[in-house]
């Protein structure tokens, strides 16, 4: 089933009950206050200029001559005279306006919070929903997302988009007041006025359609103009762009981007301008008509200076059926990223949240995994990187698979996790296909140090209890995770200990090196396996490491994987060596596989990597 295309308007204006009863019950009756109020306004004003003259001319022009009029108790407009009941009448409801309204509002502004909430929650729930990422890799998604919180360059606001709303439903509501008073005058006399303000409206929103459309199809061009806007103030990139001198570059691209993303939005329409020249024309021949019967009528003394005065105002209130170029341009600019965001929901819809609940029990693995005929090429490429590859992983044994860069090492451990799904063959988890299993219970039960692995500018204490976050404030796992990893040294060097921030961007925060973020990743894999997590993948986990952490930690290799089933990815065969089983991958299949003496006795593959590895080591030995 797919989202019903409701205009942006009117599909923000369906989620407003939802978001919050009470504050869309605000904006109704702000909306009704707004408008009917001042058609009240109107209708006093006239009456005031009728008691007005009324009590100058006295009863012989039919007024009541002042307070305490002729004969019997005066009533209050008999007390006050005819103007002044209308003066009541007026100050009444302008009082009612200005409380009414600024009360109202409260609720309204309460209300838009509450939308820019629901929106953002059902974001995030769309894309935390889907068990694997390949969704979050896609381009279209990413531009999706673009535009669920931004047109073009502008930052979407949705309290000023509400309040703006209802500032157009008053003035709508007063120009439907309007029109009917001044049908009192002739039943057609609001018609030219109303054809007038329509045609003025067709005009100015097809010019605000125009721009938005644009601005949503310049979004790609905009997304790169914002990661390279991104590449000038980010901390990783500012050392290259300094050290190659990437600065003019950096700028005159950026600027392109911007000029061909706004370029379209601001081009002149001609036939755009012709139809706002010809409203243009029609509301003054309108006004000017409409304006010129009323004061012709005035003139034979069909109508008093009253009724000139409500039909005047009534003329001049018509203008709600037109178009008001802030408010208008406020609330479709405001309106534009609720189809986005239904678009995302929507397809992400039917699937269950997917973000592994701390407190869920990770599944035991018992016999181990298969991964049984996987092709796998990633979303839009062209080839496949696994192509029908068989391997076996047996429970709680460690497995090392090597291969030449971009063979399909990482992704064969992103496939175990289920971040995708394979298009043809199975990965099993004891005889069960992981896309029958509970994907978030899976992800739970594993424990993985990837290359890309996460640098949270977080205390220390969070970044590594994020593996298990039942045990952040278990002093004794989080102490052996650390230990374990390596991290011993790393926490007594720190002044905050465990609540030290790691990132420079906060006040008294420290920056690790890189050796020492790939051994906090690892304490984090170690307390998932604390916490009950049975499978553990390591990505080139000594990638970043000293010599004698390198060391330490292949010494420790058998110790940390004992009775758990272990996949590394290494290009270091220190660390290979040790594990139960080694794989070679080479296009996209198992080539070659046994224990590092077998395979270095078959002299193949292995045998070549191993022996160029080992080679410079030993002639620096003999020299
Ligand atoms: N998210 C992705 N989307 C599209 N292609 C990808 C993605 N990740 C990896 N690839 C491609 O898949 C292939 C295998 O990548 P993978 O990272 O699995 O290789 P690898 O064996 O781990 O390489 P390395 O030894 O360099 O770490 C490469 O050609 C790479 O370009």
């Amino acid at each position: 089933m797919s989202v019903p295309a409701l205009p942006p308007v009117a599909a923000f204006a369906r989620l407003l009950p939802a978001a919050d009863p009470a504050g869309t019950a605000a904006l109704a009756a702000r909306s009704l206050a707004g408008g009917l109020l001042p058609v009240g306004v109107m209708l006093a004003t006239g009456a005031l200029v009728d008691g007005v003259i009324r009590d100058l001319t006295g009863p012989a022009h039919g007024g009541t001559g002042g307070p305490g009029g002729p004969g019997g108790l005066p009533g209050l407009p008999g007390l006050l005279g005819a103007a002044g009941g209308a003066l009541l009448a007026l100050g009444a409801l302008l009082l009612a306006l200005q409380v009414a309204v600024p009360l109202l509002d409260a609720g309204v502004e309460r209300l838009a919070h509450r939308v820019d909430v629901l929106l953002r929650d059902r974001l995030l729930t769309a894309v935390l929903t889907p068990p694997t990422i390949a969704h979050l890799e896609d381009p279209g998604l990413a531009d999706e997302l673009a535009m669920a919180g931004t047109v073009g360059t502008e930052k979407v606001q949705t309290p000023r988009a509400l309040a703006a709303l209802a500032g157009v439903a008053a003035a709508r509501l007063l120009a439907v007041g309007a029109a009917v008073t001044l049908a009192v005058f002739a039943w057609w006399a609001p018609l030219p006025l109303i054809a007038a303000w329509t045609l003025s409206n067709v005009s100015y929103r097809q010019g605000v359609e125009r721009l938005i459309t644009s601005m949503e199809a310049a979004t790609p061009g905009f997304r790169r103009a914002r990661y390279l806007g991104e590449m000038a103030l980010d901390g990783a990139a500012a050392k290259e762009v300094r050290l190659f001198g990437l600065g003019p570059w950096l700028a005159e691209r950026l600027a392109a981007h911007w000029r061909a993303g706004t370029e379209q939005a601001w081009r002149r329409n001609p036939a755009q301008q012709a139809l706002f020249a010809v409203s243009a024309a029609a509301l003054a021949a309108a006004h000017v008509g409409v304006c010129a019967l009323v004061a012709l009528a005035a003139a034979r003394g069909d109508i008093g200076l009253g009724e000139v005065t409500v039909y005047l105002q009534a003329v001049m209130g018509m203008a709600g059926f037109g178009w008001d170029p802030d408010a208008h341009y406020l609330v479709r600019l405001g309106v534009a990223p609720v189809p986005h965001t239904l678009r995302v929901a929507e397809a992400a819809r039917g699937r269950r949240f997917a973000l592994p609940g701390a407190d869920r029990p990770p599944p035991g693995l018992r016999h181990g995994l298969e991964l049984r005929a996987v092709t796998f090429g990633y979303p839009g490429a062209d080839r496949p990187v696994l192509r029908g590859l068989d391997l076996r992983v047996p429970a709680g044994r460690s497995l090392a698979v090597v291969g030449e860069n971009g063979c399909g090492k990482t992704t064969l451990l992103k496939l175990l996790c289920r971040f995708y799904d394979p298009g043809e063959g199975a990965v099993l988890a004891d005889g069960t296909d992981l896309r029958d299993l509970d994907p978030a219970a899976w992800q739970r039960g594993i424990g993985a140090v990837f290359q890309d692995f996460g640098r949270y500018a977080l205390p220390l204490r969070d970044n590594v209890a994020f593996g298990s976050p039942a045990h952040r404030a278990d002093e004794a796992a989080l102490a052996r995770a650390a230990e374990r990893a390596g991290l011993r040294d790393v926490l007594d060097g720190l002044p905050g200990g465990w609540d030290a921030v790691l990132s420079r961007e906060f006040e008294g925060g420290v920056e690790p090196s890189g050796g020492q973020w790939q051994r906090i990743a690892l304490a984090r894999a170690l307390l998932a396996v604390h916490g009950g997590a049975r499978l553990l993948l390591l990505d080139e986990p000594t990638s970043g490491l000293d010599v004698r952490a390198e060391a330490a930690f292949y010494d420790r290799f058998l110790e940390l994987t004992r009775g758990l089933t272990t996949v590394v990815v290494s290009h270091r065969f220190a660390t290979v060596r040790r594990a139960d089983h080694i794989v070679v991958l080479a296009g996209g299949r198992v080539s070659e596989q046994g224990s590092h003496a077998e395979l270095v006795a078959a002299g193949g593959r292995y045998a070549e990597m191993f022996e160029a590895q080992a080679a410079p080591f030993r002639e620096a030995g003999r020299a």
